[in-house]
């Protein structure tokens, strides 16, 4: 009989769980999204959060949804987790990786995902699901065969004390 460990977290609760811890590092306060790539043997290559580019600082571009004038509204700064994750990758290629992320893909990451040869995205929300984005992504990602499907909550709850 062996004394090994037994509840130890699966690899999609490991891989979900580094993507979410990532997600903690947005500065947005409305959604925080973390991403997680994963080669096919398992070691993770890259991770990313929303956030600004580079150089842009978070006191003093706008976080706010809504506003008269797009230049005041977060969406025209923000690089998204899987974008983040993507360009934070210096490996080399990204062919046959999976994605772990928080929120479905929008249409903008979905492209990166499938040009830099990622083969399947595992996503935890999908609260954008009726947005043309996200139906958009998913028409992209039939087409170019990349397999999605949504993570399956274990519910485990997973304290880290820092
Ligand atoms: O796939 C995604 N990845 C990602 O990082 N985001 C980011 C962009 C924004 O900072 C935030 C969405 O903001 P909001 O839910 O307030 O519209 O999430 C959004 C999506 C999907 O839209
Ligand atoms: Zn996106």
């Amino acid at each position: 009989m062996s004394d090994k460990r037994e509840n130890y977290i699966s690899w999609d609760e490991y891989f979900m769980g580094v993507a979410m811890l990532s997600g903690m590092r947005s500065k947005d306060p409305s959604t925080q999204v973390g991403c997680c790539i994963v080669s096919p043997e398992n070691k993770i290559l890259s991770m990313g959060y929303n956030g600004l580019p580079r150089g842009c600082s978070d006191d003093e571009f706008p976080w706010a949804r809504e506003g008269e004038d797009p230049l005041e509204t977060k969406y025209v700064y923000t690089v998204h987790s899987e974008l983040n994750a993507i360009l934070n990758y210096s490996g080399g290629s990204l062919a046959g990786s999976k994605l772990y992320v928080s929120l479905f893909p929008c249409n903008e990451c979905c492209k990166a995902i499938i040009q830099s040869g990622i083969v399947e995205v595992i996503f935890d929300s999908d609260k954008y699901a009726d947005e043309p984005s996200t139906i958009a992504s998913k028409k992209m990602m039939d087409a170019a065969g990349v397999r999605y499907y949504q993570y399956h909550r274990s519910n485990r709850q997973i304290t880290i004390r820092v």
